[in-house]
């Protein structure tokens, strides 16, 4: 970024890109959020049993607002006994911690309003642990990679630890797919070095890998 005058006009488009995404993901009849939320769920789902043999565990998030709905995939990953693992966030800094949860019951409401593992119940995953998949929330995704969150900037810190880590214990970053609706692909989301990086996006109409 060149200079102030550039970085606040680069964060106030941002900005407005969040706001019209938001409002445009609500928009969406709640009917129709029912159905595509089901077809992504299932491409999900099919995606990880093609790859049963190096998918254990996977995150994803308990949907708030509008996002597309995740819970298919995590009554399957139950059904199938592959470890469901679910962040809680933490607003002082800004990070997530992972628990694997088991029940709907293990869920109150954290920061946000968002559903999220009580710590007096679940069961939080040890230091180092690395999910084998991660599907992440979002307002708006590209087909480059692209993402733009709620701007907590909570997957992009969870990125850089997940880098870091998998770098020094020599394993490999796993999988980062974006879960949305087909309505929120945009041509180009803006995006800055921190920002972690989508490998696929899943939406109602399928599942799109990206080259990295
Ligand atoms: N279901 C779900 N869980 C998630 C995320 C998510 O996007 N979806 N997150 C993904 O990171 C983290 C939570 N991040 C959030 C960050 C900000 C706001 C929020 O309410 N922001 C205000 C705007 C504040 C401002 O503009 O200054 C808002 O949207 O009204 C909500 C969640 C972790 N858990
Ligand atoms: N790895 C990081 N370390 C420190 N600060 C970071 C890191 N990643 C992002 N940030 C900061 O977090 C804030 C929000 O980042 P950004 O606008 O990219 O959020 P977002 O990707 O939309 O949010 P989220 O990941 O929560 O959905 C920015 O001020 C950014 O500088």
């Amino acid at each position: 970024m060149a200079n102030i005058g550039e970085a606040a006009e680069w964060f106030r488009q941002k900005k407005a890109i969040r706001a019209a995404a938001a409002a445009s993901r609500n928009l969406l009849p709640e009917e129709l959020r029912k159905h595509w939320s089901s077809m992504a769920c299932k491409h999900a789902i099919d995606w990880m049993a093609n790859h049963s043999n190096c998918i254990n565990s996977f995150m994803v998030y308990v949907p708030f607002r509008s996002e597309l709905d995740t819970r298919e995939m995590i009554e399957w990953g139950w059904q199938t006994g592959i470890s469901v693992i679910i962040p809680r966030s933490n607003p002082s800094d800004w990070t997530m911690e992972l628990y694997v949860l088991q029940r709907w019951e293990e869920l109150i409401p954290g920061a946000y309003g968002i559903l999220e593992p009580d710590a007096g119940q679940a069961k939080r995953c040890g230091e180092g642990f690395i999910p084998d998949a991660i599907f992440a929330p979002g307002l708006t995704f590209d087909l480059h990679g692209g993402r733009l969150g709620y701007g907590g900037g909570y997957y992009d810190r969870y990125w850089e630890r997940l880098s870091s880590e998998a770098l020094q214990t020599g394993q490999s970053m796993p999988s980062w797919i974006g879960l949305a609706y087909e309505s929120q692909l945009q041509e180009k989301v803006p995006m800055e070095l921190h920002d972690a990086r989508m490998g696929a996006v899943i939406t109602e109409q399928g599942m799109r890998i990206f080259n990295s």
